[in-house]
């Protein structure tokens, strides 16, 4: 069992919460000056653990909000920043509308890495109570978020997040800067919604994103007849691969097609 001791307080690490912690200061303040917190903001730190970020936020903004699931690290949170409001519990689950209570949040945070795809998904949903993100993640996740079209990285979660938010790759940070090292290093990413979508309905959207993608060497007919009528897209579109498309010729598709009614 890896054991991390800090100030006053010794942890038992745990690895399904991704307790890996962030040593370089250098670092800390690149992603805070990344996010571009401003003083007066409403800000969300996620897993805060030991604070190597929040003790960097504080210096911009005084009082925000942190999220933290582990009881111990919360409780070393409570102690060492009396001035934040510390919600102890699972990001996941907590009402991010609530806690934004009207103010739309800048949230920040080293998220774990094995729930990097459901803080997302759950972003994504709740994507009016926020204004910005500035998150780190495992390095191989960030650049399937950014890619672009056509490249093996090019998937469901780069179409997904890039249909609602404009995303920026900041920065590679290497794996020795942590504490426990993880096996892989990770980056820095931002996250902007966007204004305007052009979608009447994002649910139906996210599910045909999911259909194109269903065997990524097929083509767009061959994944998309069984549950969609495709009379009004045009044959040559149909022959392409769902990685060929940008995000405005997914929203295009999207518009030429009906789903069928299954019985
Ligand atoms: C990668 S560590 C980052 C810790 C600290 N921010 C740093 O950079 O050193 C992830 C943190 O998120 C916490 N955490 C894990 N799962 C969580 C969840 N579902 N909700 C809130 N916090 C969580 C962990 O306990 C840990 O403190």
């Amino acid at each position: 069992m890896t054991k991390v001791e800090y100030k006053h307080t010794e942890i038992a690490v745990k690895k399904q919460l991704g307790q890996n912690f962030l040593t370089d200061r250098n670092i800390t303040r690149k992603i805070v000056r990344l996010s571009g917190a401003e003083p007066e903001e409403h800000i969300l730190e996620i897993g805060p653990g030991f604070g190597a970020l929040t003790k960097e936020i504080i210096e911009i903004c005084p009082s925000f909000t942190v999220v933290e699931k582990d009881p111990k690290l919360a409780a070393f949170i409570r102690t060492e920043y009396p001035q934040l409001n510390v919600i102890e519990a699972d990001f996941l689950k907590i009402d991010l509308e609530a806690v934004a209570g009207g103010r739309k949040l800048r949230i920040l945070g080293n998220i774990p890495y094995s729930i990097t795809s459901p803080i997302l998904f759950r972003l994504l949903e709740n994507r009016h109570c926020f204004m910005h993100a500035t998150l780190m993640m495992q390095h191989e996740v960030a650049m399937r978020i950014v890619a672009v079209p056509s490249t093996k990285e090019y998937g469901i979660l780069a179409v997904q997040l890039q249909a609602f938010f404009e995303v920026s790759y900041g920065f590679k940070v290497g794996r020795k800067v942590f504490k426990p090292q993880p096996g892989v290093d990770s980056a820095v990413i931002t996250i902007t919604p966007k204004e305007q979508v052009p979608l009447s309905d994002p649910e139906g959207f996210s599910h045909f994103v999911r259909c194109a993608f269903h065997q990524r060497r097929k083509t767009l007919l061959n994944n998309l007849k069984e549950s969609y009528n495709l009379d009004a897209v045009p044959a040559e579109v149909l022959k392409l691969r769902a990685e060929a498309l940008t995000i405005e010729e997914f929203f295009i598709l999207f518009k030429e097609m009906k789903p069928k009614i299954l019985s």
